[in-house]
């Protein structure tokens, strides 16, 4: 793996990339703080007067349907048409996507525009890949293992790369795979963790040459700050504020000595 974690953190700090984030009220400060933390540029760009044409500016765009509506979606199909233009990644993060039909709909017609990389918890992958999901709202409520044949296989009908985030977190691009462990238990009891994880694979996208080590470097780069954070944590409240300083202060050396990246061997299809 020539583009370690560490390889791209160190280019992403050099020169920080500008990431357009069409993300849900909840997230929209959190993910904004965790991407200056890390190193890059958010702009929180979403109307459709404006999504289409920011997108040919940014370095990557992501797109998370959190808190969705007609006004959303229209800049956000503004905004991928632009970044498919100036052949800029985008990222989509297709957030409770079982629980309604609208939801359901909106994240089948995003997936069908061919993301670079998708996002989602379990529950989430595995209702986008058309299997059972127990979620019912934001929280995954599957276990990721339960999800990794799903994602391979939308990864391969839309050439993209699926991630599947839980206590370990797998990826894939339908033919490599492999598992990022790390992180700790108060991050899913922090709203938007998984919304802010997008935006970062969004700007671990806009320097990488390869999508599918972008998205290990944005996952190795929440485990191991997220690791760091528990060490003195009290829970989630006391955690939030230390996985910040934690995702600034790692430097590109210590990603790479202590990211746990294990490759799953390839399955043919
Ligand atoms: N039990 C756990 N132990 C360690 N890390 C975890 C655990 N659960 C989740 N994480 C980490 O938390 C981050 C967010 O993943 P999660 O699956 O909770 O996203 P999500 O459900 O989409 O979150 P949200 O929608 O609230 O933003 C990932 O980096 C993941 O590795
Ligand atoms: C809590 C919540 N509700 C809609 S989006 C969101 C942020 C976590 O996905
Ligand atoms: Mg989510």
């Amino acid at each position: 793996m020539t583009e370690t974690p560490g390889t791209l953190l160190a280019a992403l700090r050099a020169e920080p990339p500008l990431v357009q984030c069409i993300t849900n009220y909840v997230a929209m400060n959190i993910a904004a703080n965790v991407l200056l933390a890390a190193g890059a540029s958010p702009a929180m760009v979403a109307d459709a007067e404006e999504s289409g044409e920011f997108a040919r500016i940014a370095g990557a765009l992501t797109v998370n349907i959190g808190t969705l509506s007609p006004p959303f979606v229209d800049g956000a199909r503004a905004a991928i048409a632009g970044a498919e233009a100036a052949g800029r990644p985008w990222v989509l993060d297709p957030v409770a996507c079982q629980a309604t039909a609208y939801r359901r709909r909106v994240s089948a017609e995003l997936a069908a525009l061919r993301p670079t990389i998708i996002r989602g918890n379990a529950s989430e992958i595995l209702s986008l890949a058309g299997e059972a999901s127990r979620g019912q709202g934001v929280d995954g409520r599957d276990p990721v293992a339960m999800a990794e044949d799903g994602a391979r296989r939308l990864a391969r009908k839309y050439a993209s790369v699926v991630v599947v985030t839980g206590a370990v977190d797998f990826v894939t691009d339908g033919v490599r795979a492999a598992r990022v462990e790390g992180g700790s238990p108060f991050m899913p009891m922090n709203t938007a963790m998984g919304c802010s994880l997008t935006c970062l694979c969004g700007a671990y996208a806009a320097v990488a040459g390869d999508p599918f080590d972008a998205a290990i470097g944005a996952l190795a780069h929440f485990a191991v700050a997220g690791s760091h954070a528990h060490e003195g944590a009290a829970g989630p409240g006391s955690f939030a504020p230390r996985f910040l300083d934690a995702l600034h202060a790692v430097t590109p050396e210590r990603l790479d000595a202590e990211a746990s990246i294990q490759s799953v061997e390839e399955v043919s299809e």
